[in-house]
Formats: C-alpha cells, sequence, structure tokens
C-alpha cells in the first residue's frame, strides 16, 4: 500500500527583489510517496531548488500547507523547523561542506550524536556506513581536505544517513563531480533507496535521472509533468533513458 510522506497544498513562495515580487512557487499540490526515489527536473530558475528547500523545511513557504507524518511545516517556528529537520531529514548539496578541522569520523558522528547519546552505537553505525560507500579504515582519520571530491561527497552521504532519516534530500549531489564519481555515489544513493530510503533528489542531468522511479517536471514554479518510471534497474536503463527523454521533449526541456 502506498503511503504519502510529504504533501503540500497551494504551496507558494514568493521572494521580493528590489521591491519586485517574484512569485517562484504557484499553488503546488504534490504528494511524495514514502519509499520513492523522486526526481526534480526543470530548466534553471524553474524553483527546484526552492522547493526542495520549501518541502524539507529549510525555508519556509509564503502560503500553503505542507504535511509531514501529520505535522503542517509550514506552522513550525525555526527552532522547531531545526528540530524537526535533525530528527527526519539527511541533506546533501552540490556543495560539500565538511568541517574542515575534524576528521571523517568525527565529522560523521558530530551528526550522528546531536541525535543519538548513545557513542557506542553511533560509532559502530557511523563505521558500518563508511565501509558500505567504499571508505576504508585508512580514510577515517584523515581531514576533508585530504579526501577527493567524490570520497568527500561518499563521507557527505554517510553523515546524511547516520540518523536514518526518514527522507534523504539531494540538491544536485553528483554536480562537481567527474563521471566515475558520479556513478559511484548513485550508486550509493540507488543502494540506500533499494532498501527502503525515500529520496528526493534535484538534477539536471538525465542520468542521474534515471535512478529515480518518479520524475516530477517544474516549469516556472508549476508541475507540469509526472513522469512514473518504475523501479531502477542497470538492464533496462536504455528504455529508462528513452521514456526519460521522451518525456522531457514532451516538456520542451
Ligand atoms: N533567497 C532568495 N531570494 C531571492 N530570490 C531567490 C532566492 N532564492 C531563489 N530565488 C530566485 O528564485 C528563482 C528560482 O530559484 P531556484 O534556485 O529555486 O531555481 P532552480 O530551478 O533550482 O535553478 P537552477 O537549476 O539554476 O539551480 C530564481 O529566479 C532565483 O533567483
Amino acid at each position: 500500500m502506498t503511503k504519502i510522506i510529504i504533501k503540500t497544498e497551494k504551496l507558494c513562495k514568493t521572494f521580493s527583489n528590489g521591491g519586485n515580487q517574484q512569485h517562484v512557487l504557484k499553488n503546488l499540490d504534490i504528494s511524495l510517496i514514502e519509499g520513492d526515489f523522486t526526481i526534480i527536473m526543470g530548466s534553471s530558475g524553474s524553483g527546484k531548488s526552492t522547493l526542495l528547500y520549501a518541502i524539507s523545511g529549510i525555508d519556509k513557504p509564503t502560503l500553503g500547507e505542507i504535511n509531514f507524518g501529520g505535522k503542517n511545516l509550514a506552522k513550525l517556528n525555526n527552532d522547531q523547523l531545526a528540530i524537526f529537520r535533525r530528527n527526519n531529514c539527511g541533506f546533501v548539496f552540490q556543495q560539500i561542506y565538511l568541517l574542515d578541522n575534524m576528521s571523517v569520523l568525527d565529522n560523521v558522528l558530530a551528526s550522528g550524536l546531536l541525535v543519538n547519546k548513545n557513542k557506542r552505537e553511533v560509532v559502530q553505525k557511523a563505521k558500518e556506513l563508511l565501509i558500505q560507500v567504499g571508505i576504508s579504515e585508512n580514510a577515517w582519520s584523515k581531514f576533508p581536505t585530504q579526501l577527493s571530491g567524490g570520497e568527500a561527497q561518499r563521507v557527505g552521504i554517510v553523515r546524511a544517513l547516520i540518523n536514518s532519516p526518514r527522507i534523504l534530500f539531494a540538491d544536485e549531489p553528483t554536480g562537481a563531480l567527474n563521471s566515475a564519481s558520479s556513478e559511484s555515489v548513485l550508486d550509493i544513493f540507488t543502494k540506500a533507496n533499494q532498501n527502503g530510503q525515500s529520496i528526493v533528489m534535484v538534477t539536471h542531468d538525465m542520468k542521474t535521472a534515471l535512478r529515480g522511479n518518479r520524475i516530477l517536471y517544474l516549469r516556472d514554479g508549476v508541475i507540469c509533468g509526472d513522469l512514473k518510471l518504475g523501479e531502477y534497474s542497470e538492464q533496462k536503463n536504455l528504455e529508462r533513458l528513452e521514456k526519460i527523454k521522451h518525456f522531457l521533449a514532451e516538456m520542451g526541456w
């Protein structure tokens, strides 16, 4: 049975830019399904990141409701939103904000210990996750500046997953990586999703979009396309790519 994890009603976001009102999100009614790997696409400036920030509680909507597990995020104050994000959400961005003065392991532990005070459990989980993403023990005491971009992003994903978030939000997570590193990072997202992790990812890239099972297309702050792809499978890549190309062509991408 499908379960809705996030539902927006008439979600609007307006920015005031130099006295001009810019209506970036316009009355969006979206239902996101638990366990889905939802991709958000659309041309530059269409409002993808703004939507991601609103539904993840990073930013507040101007109008409308965002229902997350029975809570209307639009009604929470900044402190309540911070607690909500810490307990429910994981974030991976294009820029990898690891703390430079902390080792790889400590970067992950710092996030984990905010939620779980049992250090032994957090250390064990951090090590398991690091191994799962291919960061071996000899790298755990390294500092972020000693990592490649791909390694740093994999540590960033571990940090995002350490508190077992109900949903993982990613904004162009492979945007700064070469294609080999991108694929290995995307494999981690795929595996997490196959293990039941709900993911919402913004991307410009068709190969990244292949990993999702649903693509929402945003144009001028309105959802104008919703493609269901079924579960990711490497064997069906060509077929999926054709579907996505056709969909994007219809959207005028
Ligand atoms: N904090 C802000 N203050 C004012 N305007 C903003 C702010 N954030 C975003 N905007 C404006 O909202 C519009 C949508 O921005 P957004 O970053 O959501 O688009 P996007 O679809 O993610 O674009 P891109 O693909 O280029 O990253 C842009 O015109 C942007 O300038």
